[in-house]
């Protein structure tokens, strides 16, 4: 079985897909990929060079992610031409990482850790899906202290996504991030005893 795993920016999917991995799921994240498909030498990595100009390039030919985001966080078009080139590369890699796992352990659970799961329409190519909340402020307060943004900054990411409300009301299975680690850890456990050993 496969599960994709979402919910909005800094709700805590890496949180929780670690502790999936830890009781035997295997993981496939969709950010990492995104990573990937950006690196020096992929075709995707040109295409945004041309799109986006040198400036969106370090001195070394890797992607400036801060100066990327900084456009495509602040002008919607500017985000659905990123994703037109980007998009479809990590589609196509997490469809084969998901086959490959499939076909190594077809009992093995396979979590894909998709950010924009709902966003890009990316329901159906999974058996379920797992959403972790927290509500709005929580996400807000955590990414700014993550990734030490200010407050119109981490407003703009959350804004550039589906509200993670909607995203709870679509979940098969929600996760609520909001309390403890050890809240979560216990849900974790709760959800792996029902579902984890197929
Ligand atoms: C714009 C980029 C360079 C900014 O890089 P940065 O290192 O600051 O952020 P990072 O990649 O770690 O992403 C952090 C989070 O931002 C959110 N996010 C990223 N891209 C998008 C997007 N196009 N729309 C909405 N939210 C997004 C996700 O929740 C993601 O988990 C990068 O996010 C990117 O290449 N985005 C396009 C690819 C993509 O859509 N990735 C996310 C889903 S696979
Ligand atoms: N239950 C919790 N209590 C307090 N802090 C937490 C909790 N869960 C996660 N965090 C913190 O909140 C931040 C966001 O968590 P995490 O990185 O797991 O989110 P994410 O959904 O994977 O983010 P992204 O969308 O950017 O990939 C991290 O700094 C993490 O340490």
């Amino acid at each position: 079985m496969n599960m994709g795993l979402t919910g909005g920016i800094a709700s805590g999917k890496s949180t929780v897909s670690r502790l999936l991995v830890q009781r035997g799921a295997a993981l496939v994240d969709a950010d990492k990929i995104a990573r990937e498909v950006v690196e020096p030498g992929q075709p995707s990595l040109r295409l945004i060079a041309e799109r986006f100009g040198q400036a969106v390039l370090l001195e070394d030919g890797s992607l400036n992610r801060k100066k990327l985001g900084e456009i495509v966080f602040s002008d919607p078009s500017e985000r659905e031409a990123l994703e037109q080139i980007t998009h479809p590369a990590i589609r196509g890699i997490m469809k084969d990482r998901m086959a490959d796992f499939g076909r190594e352990n077809p009992k093995r659970l396979v979590v894909v850790d998709v950010p924009l799961l709902y966003e890009s329409e990316l329901g159906s190519l999974f058996h379920k899906v797992m959403v972790v909340y927290v509500p709005r402020e929580v996400q807000l307060a955590r990414l700014m202290e993550r990734d030490r943004l200010g407050l119109e900054a981490a407003r703009r990411r959350l804004d550039a996504q589906m509200d993670i409300e909607e995203k709870r009301k679509r979940a098969d299975y929600v996760i609520d991030n909001s309390g403890s680690l050890e809240d979560t850890i216990r849900q974790i456990d709760d959800f792996w005893r029902e579902h984890g050993q197929l």
